[in-house]
């Protein structure tokens, strides 16, 4: 049995592999980490290998009262990985685009692939039908949009996200709402768009702790599957055993 954690930059989530079968997803913050490591090792005793990929502030480090009983893994771009990278600064790419990648080509393959992961950040990968990551966009997630609206005026209020009922806002709020969500369905509606004059075929994967919520907006047909992270690191290990 595998663990794969997947840090990121706002929440931590875990979950433990038999083979390619997910059995539970848990989804904690940095401070109960300790904790639910040992809990989720009491409940599966059975796991060997502790996966981790992190691009929030938690290190190697963190990890080390597990170091005896279990095999750990920290992802970085030093593994193998299953596609060729174009990146102009492939050492600063993160981590979580790089596991992406390395999912939609082992589970989407000979085809082009985009993914779009929205969480903290939205993310745009793209991978073509060769395997070569190519790079793609970094732009603030929905939370994040909300926040920041607040956090630099002196009048917007700090909402939470809701669907909003008119394209045109007629009031702070329903403004802020219409804003936030129907700017980023836009957004990620017009990128597709952009892509599709460049390559004529190409599947879209969309992860990330929005992803429901923006799946059922979206005019493009996509993969939705809140899990590909995890699902990806699973698949990322299993390389690296048979690659190292
Ligand atoms: N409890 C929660 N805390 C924070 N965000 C949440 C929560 N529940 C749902 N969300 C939504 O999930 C989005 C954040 O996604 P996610 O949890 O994947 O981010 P993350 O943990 O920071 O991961 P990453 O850094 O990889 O994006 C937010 O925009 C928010 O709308
Ligand atoms: C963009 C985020 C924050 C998304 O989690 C992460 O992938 C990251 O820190 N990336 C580093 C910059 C880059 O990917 O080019
Ligand atoms: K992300």
């Amino acid at each position: 049995m595998i663990l794969v954690v997947d840090v990121g930059n706002t929440r931590i989530k875990a979950a433990v592999f038999e083979g390619a079968i997910l059995l539970e997803i848990f989804v904690f913050t940095k401070i109960e980490l300790d904790k639910n490591i040992k809990n989720i090792l009491k409940k599966f005793q059975k796991v060997a290998h502790l996966v981790v990929s992190s691009v929030g502030d938690v290190e190697k480090q963190s990890f080390l009262a597990f170091d005896s009983v279990l095999n750990i893994c920290f992802v970085s771009n030093e593994d193998p990985f299953p596609f060729q990278n174009k990146y102009s600064t492939p050492k600063t790419l993160g981590i979580d685009r790089m596991v992406l990648a390395a999912g939609a080509v082992f589970q989407f393959p000979n085809q082009n692939r985009l993914v779009i992961d929205a969480g903290t950040c939205i993310t745009y990968d793209f991978i073509d039908h060769q395997n070569n990551y190519l790079g793609g966009a970094i732009t603030p997630g929905l939370r994040l949009r909300y926040q920041s609206l607040h956090n630099y005026t002196a009048k917007l209020p700090l909402l939470t996200l809701e669907s909003p009922e008119e394209l045109i806002g007629n009031s702070t709020s329903n403004s802020i709402h219409s804003g936030v969500v129907n700017g980023l369905v836009y957004e990620i509606d017009g990128f597709i768009t952009e892509y599709s004059t460049r390559y004529s075929n190409f599947i879209i994967i969309l992860t990330g702790g929005d992803t429901d919520f923006l799946a059922k907006r979206l005019k493009n047909t996509i993969f939705a599957n809140s899990n590909f992270l995890l699902e990806s690191l699973n698949q990322t290990f299993q390389y690296k055993i048979k690659n190292d």
